[in-house]
């Protein structure tokens, strides 16, 4: 008999950023009950899997419960893998423009976009992370600009970049939705359950 793992109360995704959100949703559909918060959480300078871990352990404190919480990085290769989480303040202070100068002294324009998810059961569960990696290029922005470097940002394979292409095209190939596959395996393998 399968014993399911129960969960103290549903899952909550802690993010101060409503069009990361909407993606989440689109991605997990029903697979995984959650619930949502939007929080700004204080970020630790370091490496993307560290930042991630410590924004879960601020959340899980907070919500005392499971969270999920994630943070994305835009890696230059020619920068080996600047700006990477700090991308947020250099699209916020620079924009676009800026980040394409980022690599104007550099031939190669290659880029990956990286999102790691991490899980924690509770304020004293150990986060666990889950990363996805889509590999690109910086390109001058095209596309709609409502979703932060989405429109310099092309997939490797693709004439379009992120922000033009249809969101459905996005979520099959996108960081996010690597990511999410492996949150999602994690589920079905503990078999965790919604609260009765
Ligand atoms: O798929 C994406 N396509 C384009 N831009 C994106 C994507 N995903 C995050 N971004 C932007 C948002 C922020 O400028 C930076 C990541 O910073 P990051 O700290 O992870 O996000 P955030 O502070 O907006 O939300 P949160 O409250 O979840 O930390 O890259
Ligand atoms: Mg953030």
């Amino acid at each position: 008999m399968c014993v399911k793992m129960q969960l103290s109360s549903p899952v909550t995704f802690v993010t101060g950023n409503s069009k990361k959100l909407e993606e989440v949703k689109m991605i997990l559909g029903q697979t995984i009950p959650f619930r949502s918060l939007k929080l700004d959480l204080p970020e630790l300078q370091g490496e993307p899997e560290d930042i991630s871990k410590e924004k879960c352990r601020l959340a899980a404190k907070q919500i005392n419960g499971p969270v999920l919480v994630e943070d994305t990085c835009l890696c230059f290769n020619a920068l080996k893998g600047l700006p990477g989480p700090y991308v947020k303040w250099f699209l916020q202070k620079t924009g676009h423009e800026g980040l394409n100068n980022l690599l104007a002294a550099y031939e190669d324009k290659s880029a990956y976009a990286l999102c790691v998810f991490s899980l924690a059961l509770g304020p004293d569960e150990e986060p666990v992370t889950f990363s996805g990696r889509t590999e690109g290029k910086i390109v001058p922005a095209r596309g709609p600009g409502d979703f932060g470097w989405d429109p310099v940002f092309q997939p490797e394979g693709y004439k379009l970049t992120f922000a033009e292409m249809p969101k459905e095209e996005k979520n099959k190939i996108s960081h996010r939705r690597r990511a999410l596959d492996k949150v999602r395996e994690h589920f079905y393998d503990k078999d965790y359950a919604p609260p009765l």
